[in-house]
């Protein structure tokens, strides 16, 4: 393909992305894929320079686009030597018209970056959480140990003593080690998610939002496989791939429980009031992917942020319930909104007094309200609200 060619199918693909964005379509990585499963003759460059384009325009523009083509202008305004591609050859893009204008630029939509605003989330914060992120390992304490792991290639080591850095697109499931188990693809925040929770050897632990299980894992690994390990979830696509993951990463102790929305307990009736921790790695806006996803800003509504709130603090309630007396809950969410994090937990402390903060001690992070606060900027992880608090005896 010409370099031409290349930029007009970025702008087909960004029109889709634009489409699925807007109509709750597929995620962009699935509608990049798709493209490439429909145009065989594009070869492994053709691919890397393709998807580039189309993830460096979606990071360019802060609202959703009107077109493809407004999204790629606006990345011409960054990267000025694609300007000349506009070229109206037979495949690329045609000229750009004298009154065409770029999309507009920004982190997200007006009323997002107001909230990121007023949750404190500076302009350099904000730019970080559109860069690239890396890929992180967490060595699988089960199987092995940072020292005696073996790997293809040499990471960077991080301020979790589990967790190995290396550049963001590392192609990891062909390893050895990761076939084996030895090691799990987990950004580093998650890593210091699950050390906040501070679980033992022994004791009873809810994951409430197990998802997938990475975090389960994490905590099977960290209480040495000993002791009860529940992954709970209302999502049975997601709760199902724990299984074989399980599996694989040696971790014996994880027991599924399928929840039903708003009638959590029912399925847990056994464990109220018996969980020493309870982990709400809740549902969230995902503002602190974004660097992952750089277009799900776009498809964050004002009514979705809302309906997540109620749901977060309905969680709390409910993993409140699960507690023992001296038992805590470590509350989680991969967002810097303060509606979603320092508020909701300062919510739940001042209408629950029998319960008060045990702020984790973590290698990274700042201080933020109730809780820590994690940054891509300063703390090169995901971003992330954690908050740990306590029960009384
Ligand atoms: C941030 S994700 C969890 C990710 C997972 N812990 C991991 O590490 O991969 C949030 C999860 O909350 C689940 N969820 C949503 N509502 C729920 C509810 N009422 N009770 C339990 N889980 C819920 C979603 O299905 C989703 O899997």
């Amino acid at each position: 393909m010409t370099p031409a060619a290349r930029i007009q199918a970025a702008i087909e693909i960004l029109d889709g992305v634009i489409a699925a964005a807007n109509g709750n379509g597929p995620p962009a990585d699935r509608l990049v894929a798709d493209w490439f499963k429909n145009h065989r003759f594009a070869g492994s460059k053709d691919k890397r320079a393709i998807r580039e384009h189309v993830y460096d325009a979606i990071r360019t523009c802060g609202p959703v686009p009107a077109t493809g083509r407004v999204a790629m202008l606006g990345l011409v305004e960054e990267q000025g030597e694609l300007r000349e591609l506009f070229d109206g050859s037979q495949y690329g893009p045609p000229k750009i018209g004298k009154n065409e204008k770029p999309a507009e630029g920004g982190v997200a939509a007006e009323w997002l970056e107001d909230l990121l605003i007023a949750s404190d989330v500076g302009e350099d914060d904000a730019a970080a959480l559109l860069g690239r992120a890396p890929l992180d390992l967490r060595v699988n304490t089960l199987k092995t140990s940072r020292d005696a792991l073996e790997l293809p290639e040499t990471g960077e080591m991080l301020a979790h003593e589990n967790a190995l850095r290396f550049p963001g697109g590392t192609q990891v499931s062909g390893w050895p080690a990761y076939e084996a188990g030895l090691v799990e693809v987990q950004d580093l925040g998650s890593q210091l998610a699950c050390l906040a929770v501070g679980a033992q050897p022994g004791e009873t632990v809810i994951d409430l939002c197990a998802g997938a299980g990475g975090k389960t894992l994490s905590l099977a690994a960290s209480m040495a496989n000993r002791g009860t390990l529940i992954a709970a979830d209302t999502d049975r696509r997601r709760l199902s791939q724990l299984g074989p993951r399980a599996e694989r990463a040696g971790a014996e102790i994880a027991r599924e429980v399928l929840l039903d929305p708003d009638r959590e307990l029912e399925a847990l009736a056994d464990l109220v009031g018996q969980a020493d921790r309870v982990l709400i790695d809740a549902p969230c806006s995902g503002t602190g992917t974004w660097r992952r996803n750089p277009e799900s800003r776009w498809r964050l509504s004002k009514g979705d942020l809302m309906r997540l709130v109620r749901i977060q603090s309905h969680l709390l309630e409910v993993a409140s319930q699960l507690v023992k007396p001296g038992g805590s809950i470590t509350y989680v969410t991969c967002s810097l909104l303060n509606d979603e994090g320092a508020r909701q937990v300062e919510r739940f402390l001042s209408a629950n007094p029998d319960w008060s903060p045990a702020v984790p001690e973590l290698p990274l992070g700042s201080a933020h309200g109730p809780g820590i606060r994690l940054m891509p900027s300063r703390d090169g992880t995901d971003g992330f609200f954690i908050a740990r608090i306590g029960k009384a005896c």
